[in-house]
């Protein structure tokens, strides 16, 4: 395990804290790497915010920033900047640096399991977007028994996210993932599915059912689409959340039950909140760790791989290849249902697959080979937008480098901030993608 320190014109405390870390098994190297986690000891400063983003590589290497004297006033805007964490040194920094330490211990264990565990590795993904929310899952996952709120796009594998995090809970694992998808549940009924009800409580209750918050008792609840769990439920959940008991449809008696809760949801809850249609202690609730799980276009270079994956699942050996046309051609897609219209994708193409080595572009189902030959670029917008921006008096020279400005952020916040991404995107070069970026910051 090995982690960087740097305390620039302050070697004692650099001594102090790599004494600290070597004493806990960590191998300490005095240059700043992109390759393992750091430390950054240092006085609160202006420069601080910058010097962050550039060591953290704008937040893809972990660094601990441990700072000397002042607190700092705005530790937020260091963890903006990419820190990890931001701590005081102590009085001799003896028992920060262990604090420190334990940190970047767990890092790498996160990682392992991120890494290589063999339940981590049903869900496919290098990209640096995919990777830190995996770490995050991995982290809450194991390390902590809060509620969980994996949140994401359709189609972004969120129910997927919910059976690992119940797979690698030491407590709950050995319990059962009972799933409610919250747009079944019917409000008239106060939720059967949910607390289970008596013979005869209500007509059509010919037989006593066992609800969810029995079933998921030493093990997970996931409750996926939270956002539409009827108004009148959401206080009742909110108490067996706080009683941990319940009282099933037609019965007097309380029943204890102990899960582990965790919901999904594609809705942004704070505005529902604030529109009222979701309470404000359910969410606070609900959310003690939030999950975010990027879309696919944040994390294109995982197409290929994800790919071949489904691939592998649908063709059994040999598992045929991916054309390289092919690949470009699933590079360049869209996709508004993420990694699931992917996997659609492939099984369609996986049925036109009769033998041989390669999938190639005749093996595309037609409207896509249609595209694919074919490709109409959609510029009814575009006319729209161009022709009120020549009303509004704006030259050809002003227009082509607003677009061109406007095509390139696009494509960096598609790409997580890719720069070669972009560029191949856009067919230009890097260099191209950070002149125009620098461009528009200092303008
Ligand atoms: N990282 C991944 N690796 C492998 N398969 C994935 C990954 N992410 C999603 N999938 C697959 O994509 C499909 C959709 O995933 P899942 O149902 O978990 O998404 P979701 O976000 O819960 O969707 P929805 O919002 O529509 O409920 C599933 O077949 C799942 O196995």
């Amino acid at each position: 395990m090995r982690a960087w320190l740097l305390a620039p014109g302050d070697p004692s405390r650099w001594k102090v804290a790599s004494d600290v870390l070597g004493s806990r098994g960590l191998d300490v190297v005095a240059e700043a790497s992109g390759d393992c986690p750091g430390v950054l000891i240092t006085r609160a400063c202006g420069r601080l915010p910058g010097m962050i983003a550039e060591l953290s590589d704008n937040g893809r290497v972990r660094v601990v920033v441990v700072v000397v004297g002042e607190p700092v006033a705005d530790p937020w805007e260091l963890l903006g900047a990419g820190a990890s964490d931001v701590l005081p040194w102590s009085t001799n920094g003896v028992e920060t640096m262990h604090t420190v330490a334990a940190r970047i211990q767990r890092w790498f264990q996160v990682d392992r399991l991120a890494r290589a565990g063999p339940v981590t590795s049903r869900m496919v993904g290098r990209s640096p977007a995919w990777m830190s929310a995996l770490r995050w899952l991995v982290e809450v996952a194991r390390y902590s028994d809060a509620s969980v709120l994996v949140a994401g796009e359709s189609g972004t594998g969120k129910e997927l996210a919910a059976r690992l995090i119940h797979a690698l809970d030491p407590q709950r694992a050995k319990g059962k993932f009972v799933v409610v998808d919250c747009t079944t549940i019917m409000e008239s009924l106060s939720g059967p599915e949910l607390f289970g009800h008596e013979r005869g409580a209500f007509t059509g209750a010919h037989i006593a059912r066992r609800g969810a918050f029995g079933e998921a008792d030493g093990g997970v609840l996931f409750l996926d689409e939270i956002g539409e769990l009827p108004p009148s439920l959401q206080p009742e959940l909110l108490r067996v959340l706080q009683e941990r008991a319940f009282k099933a449809i037609g019965s007097q008696k309380w029943e204890r039950t102990d899960f582990r809760l965790v919901c999904a949801t594609n809705q942004d809850l704070s505005a529902l909140e604030r529109a009222g249609r979701f309470r404000r202690d359910l969410l606070f609730r609900l959310s003690a760790a939030t999950v975010r799980l990027p879309s696919l276009r944040e994390r294109i270079d995982d197409i290929p791989l994800l790919a071949r994956h489904f691939l592998r699942q649908l063709v059994a050996d040999p598992t045929p290849g991916l054309d390289p046309a092919v690949e470009r051609f699933l590079l360049s897609r869209a996709y508004p249902g993420n990694v699931r219209e992917l996997r659609q994708l492939v099984t369609q193409i996986a049925i036109r697959h009769v033998g041989g080595p390669l999938i190639t572009a005749g093996m595309l189902p037609d409207e896509e080979r249609v595209a694919e030959l074919c490709p109409a670029p959609r510029t009814e917008g575009l006319a729209e937008s161009v022709r009120q921006a020549l009303e509004d008096g704006l030259d050809l020279r002003t227009l082509k480098s607003t677009v061109a400005d406007l095509a390139v952020s696009t494509a960096l916040t598609a790409t997580g901030g890719n720069v070669i991404q972009a560029a191949k995107r856009l067919g230009v070069t890097a260099r191209a993608v950070q002149l125009r970026r620098a461009g528009e910051q200092t303008r």
